[in-house]
């Protein structure tokens, strides 16, 4: 079982944000701009949606974890902290997400 968490990878974003753009891939992102993170961030969603419809297991795995990687590079650009993401799930543990949805809708 891996032992490497969002919190692991969120560190490893915001450190290699202030490397040179040349060097990382995080720096030249944040460096492009919240417009081209956000681009990558849907295109790598785009693609673990299309692994999903295929049921392609190990591609889903692999675009998922580009996925995660591009949202925590939003959310650094963003300045949102993960704990910010963390603390709105644990906010709504003990609803149901139906409920929830309820909650939402109008008359
Ligand atoms: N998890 C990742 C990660 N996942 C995906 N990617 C990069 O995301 C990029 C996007 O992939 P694509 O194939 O979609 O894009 P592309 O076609 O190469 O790029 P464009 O033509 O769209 O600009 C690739 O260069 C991947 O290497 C990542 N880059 C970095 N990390 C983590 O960040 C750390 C630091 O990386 P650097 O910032 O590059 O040092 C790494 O050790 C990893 O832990």
């Amino acid at each position: 079982m891996s032992t490497f968490t969002l919190s692991d990878l969120e560190r490893i974003v915001a450190t290699r944000a202030k490397a040179a753009p040349e060097e990382s891939w995080t720096a030249k992102l944040v460096a492009a701009g919240q417009d081209k993170a956000a681009k990558k961030l849907g295109e790598e969603a785009i693609e673990a949606v299309m692994a999903a419809v295929k049921n392609d297991r190990a591609n889903l795995i692999y675009e998922s974890a580009d996925l995660l990687y591009h949202l925590m590079v939003v959310l650094k650009i963003a300045d949102i902290p993960l704990e910010a993401v963390m603390e709105e799930l644990q906010r709504r543990t003990g609803q149901s997400g139906l409920s929830e949805k309820a909650s939402r809708q109008g008359p």
